[in-house]
């Protein structure tokens, strides 16, 4: 069916497929930095890493941060911005794992998690989906989103329903998002019988590390995933790889970078480079340009074992690096790097400098399954 000529209002809610079933501002940001770099001077629980500091929520600091990111479009974010090429690269990366994911589904339900301003919506366009539901805790990047899907529906450019809703995925049950349990989130408390959710596919894209404060957060996460996800569904995402953090740590750095990022853990760091227990090794990551909060440490193996306890089972992990190794001349996504302009159509080298390249091999992409 095509869909509603221009200027129509997108469709406000997708089909009912199993009915019933259910920047900061600086003197903010100073006052911030202050409030973290104070020791704390209660007992600590045992299972407390060292570094832990009382936070006065990180979902409140990482929302107020978003919120006030300001939107500059497209143009700007591909010609003008200072780290235009560590953009391509991050947006080429996260399309390769879309595509490996949306491979060989149809007409798939997506849920992505911390959408933010919409800024993969168009990449799920070539994957035909039928809807996608993009739901963040900063109720201004949402109102972004739906303005992006608007215009991106109006043009003709995604011609998928989506709806976006503001909501913090990492402190509660998504069953009770209406649009999230009319596509399907299961409730039967792990039934073995249970059809599980309605979803092909979650994404997760450079959000998990907020998680990761705290071992409930990350299991709220984990089973908000796996209760949509259908059986086969894939949960796919992007993180910052432990592997290098814990390698600089063990190498005695707490904080490193360059003119474009930087990492700076505020506490104490484990020497052997172990985070151990997996939760609540907070620093201060900062982006140019972007991002300037904290985040969390996700311990890879920790991760791993614990998706196992949510019938999540690991099919592919790569860093960024490597994804660009292996992928680049592959025939679908080397033309895709090409449209993208990850390389200068002049030289044919990548447009990201060595300090954005830095940048970008903090990350790593990951595709789960639900078995
Ligand atoms: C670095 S941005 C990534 C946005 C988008 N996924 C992308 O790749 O462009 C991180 C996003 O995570 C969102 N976020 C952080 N904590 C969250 C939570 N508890 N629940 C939902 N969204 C959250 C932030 O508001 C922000 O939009």
């Amino acid at each position: 069916m095509d869909p509603p000529p221009p200027q129509e209002e997108p469709p406000k809610s997708p089909p009912r497929k199993r009915p019933g079933r259910t920047s900061v501002l600086p003197a903010a940001k100073r006052k911030r930095d202050e409030e973290e770099e104070q020791p704390d001077s209660r007992p600590q629980k045992q299972k407390q890493p060292a570094n832990k500091v009382p936070d006065r929520g990180v979902e409140n600091i990482v929302r107020e941060h978003y919120n006030n990111v300001p939107e500059r479009g497209a143009k700007w974010r591909t010609t003008d911005s200072k780290i235009t090429g560590l953009r391509v690269y991050n947006n080429w990366c996260k399309s390769v794992l879309i595509n490996k994911a949306g491979h060989g589904t149809h007409r798939a339900n997506v849920l992505d998690i911390g959408c933010g301003k919409g800024g993969d919506l168009q990449k799920w366009a070539p994957q035909h989906i039928a809807n996608y539901i993009g739901l963040d805790i900063a109720d201004v990047s949402i109102q972004q989103a739906k303005e992006r899907y608007r215009e991106g529906f109006n043009k003709r450019k995604l011609r998928f329903h989506a709806d976006f809703i503001a909501r913090d995925c990492f402190s509660g049950t998504l069953a009770d998002v209406p649009q999230v349990a009319s596509i399907g989130y299961d409730t039967s408390g792990g039934d073995r019988w249970a059809q599980g959710g309605g979803f092909d596919v979650v994404s997760i894209m450079f959000v998990m590390h907020y998680a990761f404060e705290s071992e409930q957060k990350a299991r709220t996460m984990l089973q908000n995933v796996s209760n949509s996800l259908k059986k086969g569904g894939k949960f796919i995402g992007v993180i910052p790889n432990s592997d290098v953090i814990s390698d600089k740590v063990a190498k005695g750095s707490k904080e490193w970078g360059n003119s474009i990022y930087s990492v700076r853990f505020p506490g104490e760091v484990p020497s052997d480079g172990v985070f151990r227990p997996p939760f609540g090794w907070k620093y201060i990551y900062h982006l140019e340009e972007a991002v300037d909060a904290p985040e969390y440490v996700i311990p890879w193996e920790s991760l791993r074992g614990l998706a196992e306890d949510y019938n999540l089972e690991l099919e592919f992990r790569m860093p960024f690096k490597e994804i660009w190794e292996e992928e680049k001349d592959d025939r679908e996504f080397g033309m895709l790097a090409e449209k993208m302009r990850v390389k200068d159509p002049r030289t044919g080298e990548l447009r990201a400098s060595k300090e954005e390249l830095e940048a970008a091999y903090l990350y790593q992409g990951f595709i789960f399954y639900k078995v």
